[in-house]
């Protein structure tokens, strides 16, 4: 959804851009999920030919959103531009909030699981998600042309690739993302006009106390933070780790890990090493649990503690997501902890996005306004990265660019 916003891949502008965001057709791995059942899910070429005709119903679909003909004309005949013109536009991305609300609902009533074994009609889709059927197939019906679902009629309902990424049978779901987005960030983003008007948090003055304060006081919220961040591993920070090999060290400690998926991952291939997850005490009850079913129990312990107060010795630091939620005074402070802690010769890798110059788009844009609206944060650009970590005394190493809009960036301390 990220291109959205600017030029697709290719250049493309107005739906075109909006498809190559969705499906970016021209990358390896991509189409690879028909719907379950279909008689073609085995066939590569028709894997393809199945892409190529979700696309093309994709087009259709967006063309009547934007009440456009494929070669539209004027009523004098001439022929009008094929993008849509700038107002509708406009009133597509004005209307994001009624698609991330219907998605919601798509999510909390796990609609796409439902549908993993094939089509089923809308009435029985909604007697199993415990839906009105009228009011089900309106959402069904809406959600659609953007893709997400397939009507061969209007009372059957297939799932689409684009779906499917909402279904808990999938290793790699969205739905605990949906859920946490649209439970914890959707509102206090409504009061982002006053971030900007007074520099507070929208989620300082929504719930009354800043955003991970609100979070850890409920341990639905704590444990359903957990399942969004590492759903998020499976999706927008998956690509990443595929190749890359942490510095040399024997412990490595994740600071702010949240439940360990990123450690586990980290480790898997690394036998010989111990790992140490660091979390504030209410986050890491389901850690527990689910260290031990990713089989690291043996090699992981948990501290539960304040990373502004102090956090464990390592030879190896990792923070993923973390620096982007703090002021560049927090951050000092939160590396401050690290460098009284750290076992000499230790490495920080710190897991963020480098935000690129220009309007190129880029994941660090978007989730720069979840920082603005819920946090004192902001995502930083490689000077930025730089100047913070000279100004807590640590010398940046090297930015490692992935295949995800994420970098590994490596330094070491100064002293
Ligand atoms: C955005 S999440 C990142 C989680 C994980 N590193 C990841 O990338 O998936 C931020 C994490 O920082 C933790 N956190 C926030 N304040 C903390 C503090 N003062 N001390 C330790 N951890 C904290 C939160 O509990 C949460 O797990």
């Amino acid at each position: 959804m990220i291109s959205v916003l600017g030029r697709g891949a290719s250049g493309e502008t107005g739906p075109a851009r909006i498809y190559s965001a969705i499906f970016r057709p021209d990358e390896p791995g991509a189409h690879t999920c028909p719907p379950v059942g279909s008689p073609i899910q085995d066939s590569c070429g028709a894997r393809r030919q199945l892409a190529r005709h979700r696309l093309a119903v994709l087009d259709r679909s967006m063309e009547k959103i934007t009440m456009q003909k494929t070669q539209p004309q004027y009523t004098d005949g001439t022929e009008a531009p094929h993008e849509p013109p700038p107002s509708l536009q406009m009133l597509q991305l004005l209307a994001g909030f009624q698609i991330s609300q219907a998605l919601y609902v798509i999510a909390k009533l796990d609609v796409a699981s439902q549908l993993e074994d094939g089509p089923i009609a809308v009435a029985e889709l909604a007697a199993r998600c415990g839906a009105r059927p009228e009011m089900l197939r309106r959402i069904v019906r809406s959600l659609a042309p953007l893709g997400i679902f397939h009507q061969p009629n209007e009372d059957m309902v297939e799932l689409t690739p684009l779906g499917a990424t909402l279904s808990t049978r999938r290793p790699d779901s969205l739905r605990d993302v949906a859920l946490y987005w649209m439970e914890t960030h959707y509102l206090p983003f409504s009061e982002i006009l006053h971030t900007v008007h007074t520099g507070e948090p929208a989620a300082q003055h929504y719930f009354g106390k800043p955003f991970f304060d609100w979070i850890v006081a409920d341990p639905r919220m704590a444990e359903l933070q957990n399942r969004g961040m590492a759903g998020l591993v499976g999706g927008m920070r998956d690509r990443m780790f595929h190749g890359y090999r942490l510095p040399a060290g024997d412990v490595v400690a994740d600071i702010g890990g949240a439940d360990g998926t990123i450690l586990s991952r980290l480790l898997a291939s690394e036998p010989a090493r111990r790992g140490i997850l660091f979390d504030l005490p209410e986050i890491l009850p389901g850690a527990r649990k689910k260290i031990e079913e990713c089989g690291m129990a043996e090699r992981i312990d948990v501290v539960a503690g304040d990373f502004f107060v102090s956090v464990p010795s390592a030879d190896v630091y990792v923070m993923a997501a973390i620096l982007h939620d703090w002021d560049d005074a927090s951050c000092v402070r939160i590396l401050e902890s690290v460098k009284e802690s750290a076992a000499p010769g230790a490495r920080l890798v710190v897991i963020e996005g480098v935000v690129p110059p220009g309007d190129e788009p880029h994941a660090t844009k978007l989730i720069d306004l979840t920082m603005l609206a819920l946090t004192t944060g902001k995502e930083r650009d490689a000077a930025e990265w730089q100047e913070l970590f000279s100004s807590a005394g640590f010398i940046l190493d090297r930015i490692v660019p992935t295949a995800d809009d994420y970098s590994f960036i490596e330094a070491h301390l100064g002293r």
